[in-house]
This record gives C-alpha cells, structure tokens and sequence, in this order.
C-alpha cells in the first residue's frame, strides 16, 4: 500500500486525537489535569526544568492513556465476548496508566511542595 504524504498523515493524527478528546472520559480528565499544572505554572512561577519536568509528567500520562484506549479498542473489536487473555491485557494496559499517574504525583509533590510550602508561610 502506498504511504500518505506526510501532512495526510498529520491531519489523521490530530482527528485520532479530536476523536479520544470528544469520546473518552479519563483522557479529558487528564487534559484537566493538564490545564491546572499551566495555571500553577505560571501562577507560582516555576523554573524551566520545573516546568518541563511538569509537563513531560502531563503528557506522559495523556499519552499512556491514549495507548491504553488504543489497546481497549483492540481488543474490544477483536473478542468483544468475555476473555480471560482479553481481562489480562485490559488489566496491564490499565496498570500502565496508573503507574505514569503514580510516578507523575511523585514528581509533582517534590516540584510543588517548596513552593506551596512558602505560599503557605506568608499567610
Ligand atoms: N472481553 C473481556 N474479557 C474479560 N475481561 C474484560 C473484558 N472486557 C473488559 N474486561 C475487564 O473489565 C475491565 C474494564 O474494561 P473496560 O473495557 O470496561 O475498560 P474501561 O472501564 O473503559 O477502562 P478505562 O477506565 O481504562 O477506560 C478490564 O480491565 C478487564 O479486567
């Protein structure tokens, strides 16, 4: 099959994720997520490593939770009845999620403690 020029292929990546945005629940929940770290960002005045680590975490998440749709889908399409492999591999990809979740709190405790900590003392 002949591959699509490459600004077919942007276009199909971004209706991908117009398409988890409208349609998947956790996935606007972390976009929430996201939308919050930009205002605390810049409300608290982060450093740039702060900011980028911030953000790698955000996107980090989104991004296991868009494989981890696409792989619900997979399986979904492939064994819609019940399955135990199907359970597993549902089961994992969720797990996958969760842990970018838990390292994500992790990093943003360590960024935001100093600061909120400081914001506190001036009260
Ligand atoms: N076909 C199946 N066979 C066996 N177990 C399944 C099957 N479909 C779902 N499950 C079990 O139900 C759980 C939830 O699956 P479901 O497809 O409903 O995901 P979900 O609730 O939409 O998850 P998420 O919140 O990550 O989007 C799976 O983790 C798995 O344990």
């Amino acid at each position: 099959m002949k591959k699509p020029p490459f600004h077919n292929s942007v276009h199909f990546t971004i209706k991908g994720l117009m398409w988890i945005l409208r349609n998947e629940r956790n996935f606007q929940f972390h976009i929430f997520g996201l939308i919050i770290n930009l205002f605390l960002i810049v409300f608290l005045g982060l450093s740039n490593t702060e900011t980028a680590l911030i953000i790698l975490c955000c996107f980090f998440v989104l991004t296991t939770e868009a494989v981890n749709t696409c792989i619900e889908k997979i399986c979904d399409h492939i064994q819609p009845e019940f399955d135990i492999n199907i359970g597993i591999i549902k089961d994992l990809a969720g797990g996958a999620v969760l842990l970018s979740v838990i390292v994500s709190l992790f990093v943003g405790i360590l960024v935001y403690w100093p600061y909120l900590n400081q914001k506190i003392s001036e009260f």
